[in-house]
Protein backbone atom coordinates (compact mmCIF):
# COMPACT_ATOMS: atom_id res chain seq x y z
CA UNK A 1 0.00 0.00 0.00
CA UNK A 2 1.44 3.40 -0.95
CA UNK A 3 1.08 6.01 1.72
CA UNK A 4 0.73 10.11 0.42
CA UNK A 5 3.95 12.30 2.05
CA UNK A 6 3.38 15.53 3.28
CA UNK A 7 6.20 17.28 5.06
CA UNK A 8 6.72 20.83 6.68
CA UNK A 9 10.46 22.34 7.76
CA UNK A 10 10.22 23.96 11.59
CA UNK A 11 12.11 26.39 13.37
CA UNK A 12 12.05 26.44 17.16
CA UNK A 13 14.98 29.61 18.73
CA UNK A 14 15.92 28.50 22.19
CA UNK A 15 15.79 31.68 24.74
CA UNK A 16 19.26 30.95 25.62
CA UNK A 17 22.04 29.19 23.34
CA UNK A 18 22.79 25.55 24.64
CA UNK A 19 25.86 25.13 25.11
CA UNK A 20 28.37 22.04 25.49
CA UNK A 21 31.36 20.85 24.99
CA UNK A 22 30.57 20.54 21.34
CA UNK A 23 29.74 24.16 20.68
CA UNK A 24 27.09 26.26 20.82
CA UNK A 25 23.16 25.82 19.82
CA UNK A 26 20.59 28.74 19.11
CA UNK A 27 17.76 27.26 16.80
CA UNK A 28 15.93 23.57 16.74
CA UNK A 29 15.21 22.98 13.17
CA UNK A 30 13.14 19.56 12.19
CA UNK A 31 10.79 18.44 9.49
CA UNK A 32 7.46 17.36 10.25
CA UNK A 33 5.65 14.82 8.19
CA UNK A 34 1.74 13.40 7.62
CA UNK A 35 1.44 9.96 5.93
CA UNK A 36 -2.09 9.50 4.50
CA UNK A 37 -3.47 6.41 3.76
CA UNK A 38 -5.74 5.64 0.97
CA UNK A 39 -8.85 5.48 3.04
CA UNK A 40 -7.89 8.91 4.67
CA UNK A 41 -6.06 7.59 7.87
CA UNK A 42 -3.11 9.69 9.52
CA UNK A 43 -0.09 9.39 10.93
CA UNK A 44 2.10 12.40 12.19
CA UNK A 45 5.88 12.14 12.50
CA UNK A 46 8.96 13.76 13.18
CA UNK A 47 12.64 14.62 12.16
CA UNK A 48 14.60 15.71 14.46
CA UNK A 49 17.98 15.28 13.71
CA UNK A 50 21.41 16.04 15.33
CA UNK A 51 24.58 15.89 12.84
CA UNK A 52 26.85 16.71 15.88
CA UNK A 53 25.51 13.74 18.05
CA UNK A 54 26.21 11.42 14.64
CA UNK A 55 22.78 11.54 12.71
CA UNK A 56 22.12 12.88 9.32
CA UNK A 57 21.90 16.42 8.51
CA UNK A 58 18.60 18.35 8.30
CA UNK A 59 19.83 18.93 4.58
CA UNK A 60 20.00 15.34 3.84
CA UNK A 61 16.80 14.55 5.92
CA UNK A 62 15.06 17.33 3.90
CA UNK A 63 16.29 15.71 0.50
CA UNK A 64 15.41 12.01 1.49
CA UNK A 65 11.46 13.55 2.26
CA UNK A 66 12.10 15.38 -1.12
CA UNK A 67 13.05 12.22 -2.98
CA UNK A 68 10.18 10.61 -2.08
CA UNK A 69 7.77 12.56 -4.78
CA UNK A 70 4.80 12.29 -2.23
CA UNK A 71 4.71 8.45 -2.32
CA UNK A 72 6.23 5.61 0.47
CA UNK A 73 5.28 2.51 1.32
CA UNK A 74 6.00 0.22 4.24
CA UNK A 75 9.22 -1.82 2.39
CA UNK A 76 10.67 1.19 1.29
CA UNK A 77 10.63 2.76 5.28
CA UNK A 78 11.83 -0.65 6.35
CA UNK A 79 14.94 0.17 3.49
CA UNK A 80 15.29 3.26 4.84
CA UNK A 81 19.30 3.28 5.28
CA UNK A 82 21.57 3.52 8.65
CA UNK A 83 23.09 6.85 7.61
CA UNK A 84 19.49 8.34 8.05
CA UNK A 85 18.59 7.43 11.62
CA UNK A 86 16.27 10.51 12.41
CA UNK A 87 14.17 9.58 8.98
CA UNK A 88 14.01 5.85 10.33
CA UNK A 89 12.39 7.08 13.40
CA UNK A 90 10.34 9.78 11.92
CA UNK A 91 8.29 7.42 8.98
CA UNK A 92 8.48 4.81 11.35
CA UNK A 93 7.08 6.29 13.76
CA UNK A 94 4.22 8.24 11.77
CA UNK A 95 3.55 4.70 10.15
CA UNK A 96 2.38 3.38 13.64
CA UNK A 97 0.42 6.37 14.19
CA UNK A 98 -1.62 5.54 11.71
CA UNK A 99 -1.82 2.10 12.83
CA UNK A 100 -3.11 3.23 16.29
CA UNK A 101 -5.22 6.18 15.21
CA UNK A 102 -5.52 9.73 16.04
CA UNK A 103 -4.23 9.68 19.66
CA UNK A 104 -0.92 10.95 18.95
CA UNK A 105 -1.78 14.47 17.49
CA UNK A 106 -3.16 15.31 20.88
CA UNK A 107 -1.00 18.08 22.30
CA UNK A 108 -0.39 16.32 25.80
CA UNK A 109 -1.42 12.90 26.28
CA UNK A 110 -1.51 12.21 30.12
CA UNK A 111 1.18 9.26 30.98
CA UNK A 112 1.19 7.44 34.10
CA UNK A 113 3.70 7.54 36.49
CA UNK A 114 7.35 9.09 34.17
CA UNK A 115 9.49 11.04 36.12
CA UNK A 116 11.82 14.44 34.43
CA UNK A 117 14.67 15.20 34.53
CA UNK A 118 15.04 18.81 33.85
CA UNK A 119 18.25 20.50 31.69
CA UNK A 120 19.59 23.47 33.69
CA UNK A 121 21.60 26.26 31.98
CA UNK A 122 25.35 25.36 31.69
CA UNK A 123 28.16 27.65 33.73
CA UNK A 124 27.43 29.79 36.26
CA UNK A 125 24.04 31.02 34.91
CA UNK A 126 22.85 27.63 36.97
CA UNK A 127 22.93 29.45 40.25
CA UNK A 128 20.61 32.46 39.48
CA UNK A 129 17.98 29.90 37.23
CA UNK A 130 17.62 26.83 39.37
CA UNK A 131 15.13 27.72 41.42
CA UNK A 132 12.87 28.95 38.18
CA UNK A 133 13.95 25.08 37.13
CA UNK A 134 12.45 23.80 40.30
CA UNK A 135 8.94 24.88 39.85
CA UNK A 136 8.33 22.42 36.76
CA UNK A 137 8.24 20.31 39.20
CA UNK A 138 11.19 17.45 38.14
CA UNK A 139 12.70 15.12 40.85
CA UNK A 140 15.88 15.33 39.45
CA UNK A 141 17.88 18.06 37.37
CA UNK A 142 20.77 17.72 34.53
CA UNK A 143 23.93 19.75 34.84
CA UNK A 144 26.41 20.38 31.92
CA UNK A 145 30.41 20.08 32.74
CA UNK A 146 33.76 19.87 30.47
CA UNK A 147 32.13 23.65 29.25
CA UNK A 148 34.34 25.86 31.31
CA UNK A 149 37.83 25.46 33.17
CA UNK A 150 37.13 22.32 35.55
CA UNK A 151 38.20 24.56 38.69
CA UNK A 152 35.51 26.87 38.03
CA UNK A 153 32.92 24.32 37.03
CA UNK A 154 33.38 22.40 40.62
CA UNK A 155 33.63 25.59 42.54
CA UNK A 156 30.06 26.50 40.82
CA UNK A 157 28.85 22.59 41.54
CA UNK A 158 29.50 23.05 45.28
CA UNK A 159 27.66 26.57 45.67
CA UNK A 160 24.63 24.86 43.62
CA UNK A 161 24.53 21.50 45.64
CA UNK A 162 24.63 24.15 49.05
CA UNK A 163 21.68 25.16 47.72
CA UNK A 164 19.26 22.72 46.46
CA UNK A 165 16.69 21.09 48.07
CA UNK A 166 17.67 17.52 49.21
CA UNK A 167 15.55 15.20 47.19
CA UNK A 168 16.65 16.72 43.89
CA UNK A 169 19.34 14.42 42.31
CA UNK A 170 21.81 15.46 39.68
CA UNK A 171 23.25 14.30 36.22
CA UNK A 172 26.02 15.90 35.73
CA UNK A 173 26.94 15.80 31.72
CA UNK A 174 30.47 16.07 30.05
CA UNK A 175 29.27 15.65 26.48
CA UNK A 176 32.39 13.87 26.38
CA UNK A 177 34.46 16.59 26.95
CA UNK A 178 36.94 15.45 29.52
CA UNK A 179 40.26 13.83 29.72
CA UNK A 180 41.07 10.64 32.00
CA UNK A 181 42.09 13.05 34.80
CA UNK A 182 39.63 15.31 34.73
CA UNK A 183 36.85 12.54 34.73
CA UNK A 184 38.64 11.32 37.50
CA UNK A 185 38.70 14.24 39.58
CA UNK A 186 34.71 15.00 38.84
CA UNK A 187 34.07 10.96 39.43
CA UNK A 188 35.82 11.72 43.14
CA UNK A 189 33.57 14.44 43.92
CA UNK A 190 30.13 12.87 42.75
CA UNK A 191 31.30 10.32 45.06
CA UNK A 192 31.54 12.87 48.52
CA UNK A 193 28.59 14.53 47.24
CA UNK A 194 26.31 11.79 47.30
CA UNK A 195 23.98 13.67 45.23
CA UNK A 196 25.24 13.03 41.61
CA UNK A 197 22.55 10.17 40.03
CA UNK A 198 25.23 9.69 37.06
CA UNK A 199 27.95 11.45 34.98
CA UNK A 200 26.87 11.08 31.52
CA UNK A 201 29.63 10.46 29.10
CA UNK A 202 32.80 12.24 30.77
CA UNK A 203 35.27 10.51 27.96
CA UNK A 204 35.23 10.76 24.40
CA UNK A 205 33.72 7.58 22.48
CA UNK A 206 37.05 6.80 21.18
CA UNK A 207 37.88 6.46 25.01
CA UNK A 208 35.52 3.48 25.32
CA UNK A 209 37.93 1.31 27.00
CA UNK A 210 38.84 4.06 29.89
CA UNK A 211 34.52 4.27 30.55
CA UNK A 212 34.10 1.01 31.00
CA UNK A 213 37.30 1.04 33.47
CA UNK A 214 36.10 4.12 35.44
CA UNK A 215 32.15 2.39 35.93
CA UNK A 216 34.15 0.29 37.66
CA UNK A 217 36.22 2.27 40.44
CA UNK A 218 33.66 5.17 41.55
CA UNK A 219 30.21 4.50 43.43
CA UNK A 220 29.16 6.86 41.05
CA UNK A 221 27.34 5.66 38.10
CA UNK A 222 28.44 6.25 34.42
CA UNK A 223 26.00 6.79 30.88
CA UNK A 224 26.89 6.53 28.03
CA UNK A 225 25.06 8.92 25.81
CA UNK A 226 27.35 9.95 22.42
CA UNK A 227 28.77 6.49 22.74
CA UNK A 228 25.38 4.72 21.79
CA UNK A 229 24.16 7.92 19.87
CA UNK A 230 22.41 4.93 17.52
CA UNK A 231 21.13 1.61 17.75
CA UNK A 232 24.13 0.04 15.89
CA UNK A 233 26.72 1.77 18.36
CA UNK A 234 24.42 0.78 21.16
CA UNK A 235 24.59 -2.88 20.11
CA UNK A 236 28.22 -2.92 19.63
CA UNK A 237 28.84 -1.03 23.33
CA UNK A 238 26.85 -4.00 24.83
CA UNK A 239 28.98 -6.64 23.09
CA UNK A 240 31.94 -5.00 24.37
CA UNK A 241 30.94 -5.54 28.04
CA UNK A 242 28.73 -2.20 28.88
CA UNK A 243 25.84 -3.05 31.32
CA UNK A 244 25.36 0.57 32.87
CA UNK A 245 22.75 3.17 32.26
CA UNK A 246 22.39 4.19 28.39
CA UNK A 247 20.83 7.15 27.28
CA UNK A 248 18.52 6.71 24.04
CA UNK A 249 18.13 10.04 22.51
CA UNK A 250 15.16 8.21 20.37
CA UNK A 251 14.36 10.78 18.18
CA UNK A 252 17.89 10.34 16.50
CA UNK A 253 18.65 6.05 17.79
CA UNK A 254 17.06 4.89 14.08
CA UNK A 255 13.74 2.41 13.67
CA UNK A 256 11.74 1.88 17.53
CA UNK A 257 11.08 -1.70 16.82
CA UNK A 258 14.92 -2.43 16.55
CA UNK A 259 15.34 -0.26 19.39
CA UNK A 260 12.40 -2.48 21.15
CA UNK A 261 14.64 -5.82 20.28
CA UNK A 262 17.33 -4.29 21.40
CA UNK A 263 16.08 -2.77 24.95
CA UNK A 264 13.83 -6.12 25.85
CA UNK A 265 16.89 -8.44 24.62
CA UNK A 266 19.36 -7.39 26.46
CA UNK A 267 17.04 -5.82 29.31
CA UNK A 268 18.80 -2.54 28.87
CA UNK A 269 18.81 -0.03 32.12
CA UNK A 270 17.49 3.41 29.58
CA UNK A 271 16.98 6.65 30.23
CA UNK A 272 15.21 8.52 26.93
CA UNK A 273 16.33 11.76 26.73
CA UNK A 274 15.48 14.35 24.43
CA UNK A 275 16.60 16.08 21.37
CA UNK A 276 14.58 19.07 21.90
CA UNK A 277 11.98 17.32 19.69
CA UNK A 278 8.36 18.94 19.31
CA UNK A 279 5.67 17.17 21.60
CA UNK A 280 4.76 14.82 17.82
CA UNK A 281 8.36 13.04 18.53
CA UNK A 282 8.18 13.53 22.40
CA UNK A 283 4.53 11.67 22.67
CA UNK A 284 5.96 8.78 21.29
CA UNK A 285 8.89 8.39 22.95
CA UNK A 286 6.72 8.64 26.22
CA UNK A 287 5.30 5.79 25.00
CA UNK A 288 8.28 3.91 24.71
CA UNK A 289 9.23 4.86 28.15
CA UNK A 290 6.44 3.69 29.58
CA UNK A 291 6.65 0.03 27.37
CA UNK A 292 10.37 -0.26 28.45
CA UNK A 293 11.34 1.14 31.27
CA UNK A 294 11.47 -0.23 34.40
CA UNK A 295 11.75 1.21 37.59
CA UNK A 296 11.34 5.34 38.73
CA UNK A 297 14.86 6.78 36.55
CA UNK A 298 13.72 10.65 35.73
CA UNK A 299 13.73 11.06 31.79
CA UNK A 300 15.22 13.12 30.42
CA UNK A 301 12.94 15.04 28.53
CA UNK A 302 12.08 17.93 30.86
CA UNK A 303 13.48 20.90 28.26
CA UNK A 304 10.60 22.81 27.37
CA UNK A 305 11.21 25.74 28.89
CA UNK A 306 14.20 26.31 26.46
CA UNK A 307 12.16 27.43 23.86
CA UNK A 308 11.10 30.82 23.28
CA UNK A 309 7.59 30.18 21.92
CA UNK A 310 4.94 28.19 23.45
CA UNK A 311 4.31 25.00 21.92
CA UNK A 312 0.30 24.59 21.53
CA UNK A 313 0.86 27.97 19.74
CA UNK A 314 3.45 26.72 17.45
CA UNK A 315 2.08 23.40 16.72
CA UNK A 316 -1.48 25.23 15.69
CA UNK A 317 0.74 27.24 13.22
CA UNK A 318 1.89 24.20 12.00
CA UNK A 319 -1.26 22.19 11.50
CA UNK A 320 -2.77 25.71 9.64
CA UNK A 321 0.39 24.87 7.18
CA UNK A 322 -0.88 21.63 6.30
O1 LIG B 1 19.05 14.29 28.50
C1 LIG B 1 18.55 15.28 29.04
O2 LIG B 1 18.28 15.27 30.23
C2 LIG B 1 18.26 16.54 28.27
C3 LIG B 1 18.70 16.55 26.86
C4 LIG B 1 20.16 16.78 26.65
O3 LIG B 1 20.91 16.91 27.58
C5 LIG B 1 20.63 16.92 25.27
C6 LIG B 1 19.80 17.55 24.38
C7 LIG B 1 20.17 17.74 23.07
C8 LIG B 1 21.40 17.31 22.65
C9 LIG B 1 22.26 16.66 23.53
C10 LIG B 1 21.88 16.44 24.84
C11 LIG B 1 22.79 15.64 25.72
O4 LIG B 1 22.37 14.79 26.48
O5 LIG B 1 23.98 15.81 25.59
MG1 LIG C 1 24.31 13.79 27.07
Amino acid sequence: MNYFVDFRLYSRPFIQPLQTYHGVWKTREGIIIRLTDTTGKIGWGEIAPLPWFGSESLSEAWLFCQGLKGLITVEQVKLIPDSLPSCQFGFESALEGIKLGHKQTQKTIKKGGVYYSYLLPTGEKVLQEWGKVLEKGGTTFKWKIGVKNIIEEMRIFEKLIEVLPQRIKLRLDANGGLNLEEAKLWLKLADESGIVEFVEQPLSPLKFDFMLKLSQEYTTPLALDESVSNLIQLEQCYQQGWRGIVIIKAAIAGFPTRLRQLVQNYSLDIVFSSVFETSIARNYILGLTEELVKGDRAMGLGVDHWFKDDEADFLSNLWKNF
